[in-house]
């Protein structure tokens, strides 16, 4: 099928790239020259494992192509993705000026024939018939460019069909890290609309993904699509989220209980979770959630509940004990540590989660602000961000370009993100170099009592 993606971000570009693996003909389309500039020579913009591999192979075949050109690619495709991305606004609402923006210029550009606009972005619930009107608008501001002054109807100006088309929600849930692999094993497939001709034509276009014909254990039954109304599906993707922050943000609070009764909270986590029905994905205690998702999405669902009139205060708490973990390592810093004014703090990993670049609302950063506050020097050492240098604009921390370099001169590590090269790093060696050798491990990703033998003083987050 012809399919265009614009937004060539972690969705766009990802999800592009797997319809193309598939054997899809893709165009992805970004009003971002550089990245298109990039794109075009084979290089992925952002890091994600696997996904130079299947974009240069599709390049090579033929089944992708880049383009800032958004008329050209509404001409392309059938299917058209908006994958643009819904920012946080002060207030917590989603930005939705660059869904607008897409939505408006897919009308000034549809060129007949029947069409699929499906909103990957996440959008606030109602945003499927807001982005009908908008497409509409589109289509009316070209009519009015079309009609000659005293001139013709504009019905006779622009074809009918120009306005065939119909909106589909089908929200994303692939994970940072993980988006290629989450691409093509999905847990489901949500598609909401009120047109069967448009959700009959999303089925087809991921039938070898349901068919699990890519999948990393084909064998597995196919993948549940579940066909909704628009708000549902709307709906789907904040619950989602909100549910797994929450989870999250209980197994904190349950660390933090931990610590002070003395009981460890990974053997809690392995103990709740190995029931069926609260199972033993996303107990990882540590020092909070981020990302460019869970915050700003539980933020938007939140500011939508308050538009209604109704307060989530189960969610409002989520937020409230993550804010706070956010800071854990901080406190069990100035436990061991006392003073910081003058002391030097080393930060294993920067990124909010492993094997991305991203640096949105990294809890890291968080820890930077507060260290750099109380007079404290910030060093790091991130396996990625000290590839790939300063282009975060990454402010008050210097960025080291090994472990070892980072731990020379610290007062205390802290391990941000579990990253995992850091399993294995020569940690002996390492508190030898320090003038304090201490380790607060914000993930609970080390072995204690390695830790310990191997000189220094471990504090994990309730364990
Ligand atoms: N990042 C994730 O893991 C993830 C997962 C699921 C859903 N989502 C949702 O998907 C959406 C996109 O997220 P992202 O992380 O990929 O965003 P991103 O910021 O990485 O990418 C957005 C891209 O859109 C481009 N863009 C902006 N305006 C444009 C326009 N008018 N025309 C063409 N291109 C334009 C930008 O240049 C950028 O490349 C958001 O709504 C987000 O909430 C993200
Ligand atoms: O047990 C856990 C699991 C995660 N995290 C933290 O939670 C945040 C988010 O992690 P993760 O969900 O793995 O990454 P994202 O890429 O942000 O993916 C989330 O957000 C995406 C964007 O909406 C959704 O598509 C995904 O389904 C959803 O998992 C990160 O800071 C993690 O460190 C924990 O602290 N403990």
């Amino acid at each position: 099928m012809r399919v265009c993606v614009i937004g060539t971000g972690y969705v766009g570009l990802v999800t592009g790239a797997c319809l193309a693996h598939i054997g899809h003909d893709v165009i992805c389309i970004d009003n971002n020259e550089e990245k298109v500039k990039l794109m075009k020579s084979g290089q992925s913009p952002i890091f994600e494992p696997g996904l130079s591999e299947i974009m240069q192979s599709a390049i090579q075949t033929g089944k992708i192509q880049f383009s800032s050109d958004l008329a050209a690619g509404v001409a392309h495709g059938e299917i058209l993705f908006i994958a643009v991305g819904t920012p946080p606004l002060p207030t917590g609402e989603s930005d939705t000026r660059y869904v607008e923006a897409v939505a408006r210029g897919i009308g000034a550009n549809l060129n007949g024939g029947y069409k699929v606009i499906v909103n990957k972005s996440t959008v606030p619930i109602g945003s499927g018939d807001w982005v009908r009107m908008i497409v509409l608008d589109g289509i009316a501001e070209r009519q009015k460019t079309l009609v000659p002054a005293g001139g013709i109807p504009s019905d006779e100006v622009l074809p009918e069909s120009v306005a065939q088309f119909d909106v589909v929600s089908n929200p994303e849930f692939l994970r940072e890290g993980s988006a290629v692999y989450d691409t093509f094993n999905p847990d489901r497939i949500v598609l909401g609309g009120n047109s069967q001709k448009a959700i009959t034509l999303m089925q087809e276009l991921y039938t070898p993904i349901v068919e699990r014909k890519y999948a990393a254990d084909q064998s597995l039954p196919p993948v549940p699509v579940l066909a909704t109304d628009l708000s549902s599906a709307e709906m789907i993707k904040y619950a989602a989220n909100a549910f797994l922050a929450t989870k999250i943000s209980f197994i904190n609070e349950v660390a933090n209980i931990c610590d002070r009764v003395g009981a460890d909270v990974t053997q809690v986590a392995k103990g709740i979770g190995l029931d069926s029905r609260i199972g033993k994905k996303f107990l990882q205690a540590g020092i909070g959630w981020g990302g460019s998702c869970f915050p700003k999405d539980v933020a938007a669902l939140i500011h939508t509940a308050d538009d209604y009139g109704y307060e989530a205060q189960l969610m409002k708490a989520a937020v409230s004990v993550n804010e706070r973990q956010r800071l854990i390592a901080l406190e069990k810093l100035q436990q061991v540590l006392k003073i910081l004014k003058g002391k030097t703090v080393g930060l294993l990993g920067l990124t909010f989660k492993p094997d991305t670049d991203d640096m949105r609302d990294a809890p890291a950063l968080n820890l930077i602000e507060q260290l750099n506050r109380l007079g404290a020097k910030v060093k790091a050492y991130d396996p990625i961000v000290s590839q790939t240098g300063m282009r975060h604009g990454l402010s008050g921390v210097l960025v080291e370009t090994d472990a070892e370099r980072l731990a020379d001169g610290c007062d205390a590590l802290v391990l941000v993100t579990e990253w995992e090269q850091f399993s294995s790093l020569d940690y002996a060696k390492m508190a030898k170099l320090m003038l304090h050798p201490v380790l607060i491990d914000g993930r609970n990703f080390l072995d204690p009592e390695t830790m310990v033998r191997a000189g220094f003083q471990y504090v994990g987050v309730g364990r």
